[in-house]
């Protein structure tokens, strides 16, 4: 052998020796790969364990408040519609008749009764407890109960009367809380039910014109996961309802005197039919999932919000662990975008307010 052929050889010998080192890292990868697979089907194979089982509305009394109108008289014609017995709360006695005889029309059995209840569910803790007590009476304990009433007001800040702070606290706020304290002690004892907060995507951003509205729909969130986890081991499950701009009564009197800048800026999301929203929600609550979303932008911002909030499923929650940065990447520009629209309607208004001036 040459001396040069030996140095090929060797250098030949060396090299495939050494080329096993150059596919550690790929060795490495596949390993990790192969362990994140195992972890996510091992988490697919408890996940009926830690997934609550459905609540069947069939024969289930489901009691609805601010059931008379808009969003919570569609849901409760979608429980009627699987065989729920429905209370309809509110405070209007002619708007409950009118409602009740809509909801009646969704039966599909005979035996199927709608109660109506009329009561400020904001006031008086006492009244409240004693008109679920009658309904319960009448109906049977609760297995759902859907805090849907409630009312917006928005302005700018410093034009929202001050007592109007106090008084959203007390309709969307307290007027969940009361109804919610006066069912929990019988779900509780029996080991089942629902309940839901119907919030809005207001409860999840605040926004130009919402400084009233949105912190009361922010802390159904936070008595929605306090009371979650005092619950969960009694079989109880919380949904929280983040509705857009929904087509409603409530909706149309919200615009009549509604800010430019929070029209524009809830234009983003569009606006939702309440019988589409009342599927989802009475789908996500049945289920037992903690949040409840509508379209692609609500998608995103309770992806975006989810926070420490429970999670319900596994897939919500490598959702969300995926798309998290992302995101907050697209957020970074709607609030660009909400910024521009609010600099804009200022300069708009300054320029009018200064023509006015010189005519
Ligand atoms: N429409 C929308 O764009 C959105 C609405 N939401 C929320 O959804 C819920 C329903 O909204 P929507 O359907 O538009 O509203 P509507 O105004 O159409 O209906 C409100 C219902 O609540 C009842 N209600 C109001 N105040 C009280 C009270 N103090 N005690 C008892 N009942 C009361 C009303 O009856 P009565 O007046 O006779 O008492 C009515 O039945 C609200 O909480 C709202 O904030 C969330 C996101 C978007
Ligand atoms: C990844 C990030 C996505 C961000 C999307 C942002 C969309 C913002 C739209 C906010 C709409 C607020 C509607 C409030 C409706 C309401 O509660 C009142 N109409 C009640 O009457």
């Amino acid at each position: 052998m040459s001396s040069e052929e030996a140095l090929g050889s060797a250098l030949s010998h060396w090299l495939t020796f050494n080329s096993w080192w150059l596919l550690l890292p790929f060795i490495m990868l596949l390993v990790v790969a192969a362990f994140i697979v195992a972890f996510v089907l091992l988490l697919y194979m408890i996940s009926p364990l830690i997934s609550p089982k459905p609540l069947k509305l069939n024969g289930a009394h489901v009691v609805v408040t601010g059931g008379s109108s808009g969003i919570g008289k569609c849901i409760a014609m979608e429980c009627y519609k699987h065989g729920a017995f429905i209370t309809l709360v509110a405070r209007d006695e002619h708007k409950l008749v009118q409602a009740k005889k809509e909801v009646e029309k969704c039966a599909i059995n005979d035996k199927q009764v709608v109660l109506c209840i009329s009561v400020d569910v904001s006031k008086d803790y006492s009244q409240v407890e004693s008109v679920i007590k009658q309904a319960q009476e009448k109906l049977g304990p609760v297995d759902m109960l859907v805090n849907c009433a409630g009312t917006s007001i928005s302005g700018k800040f410093e034009e929202v009367e001050v007592d109007r702070f106090k008084k959203l606290m007390e309709v969307n706020y307290l007027g969940s809380v009361y109804p919610t304290r006066a069912v929990i002690t019988t779900m509780k004892e029996r080991r089942m039910g629902r309940i839901m907060f119907v919030s809005s995507q207001g409860g999840q951003i605040g926004l130009f014109g919402y400084t009233a509205y949105s912190p009361s729909k922010f802390a159904l969130r936070g008595l929605a996961e306090a009371l979650q986890m005092e619950m969960k081991p009694y079989n109880i499950y919380v949904t929280v309802a983040y509705p857009p701009d929904t087509d409603t009564p409530g909706f149309a009197e919200e615009n009549k005197n509604k800010p430019l800048e929070t029209k524009l800026i809830s234009e983003t999301s569009g606006v939702c039919q309440p019988e589409q929203v009342a599927k989802i929600a009475v789908k996500d609550a049945v289920q037992g999932n903690f949040t409840s979303s509508f379209g692609p932008d609500g998608y995103m911002l309770s992806a975006l919000t989810c926070g420490m909030s429970p999670v319900t499923s596994i897939t919500e929650g490598l959702q969300q662990i995926v798309t998290m940065g992302l995101f907050r990447t697209i957020a970074l520009f709607y609030l660009g975008s909400f910024d521009s629209i609010v600099r804009r309607c200022m300069i708009q208004r300054e320029q009018s307010k200064a023509a006015d001036k010189r005519e």
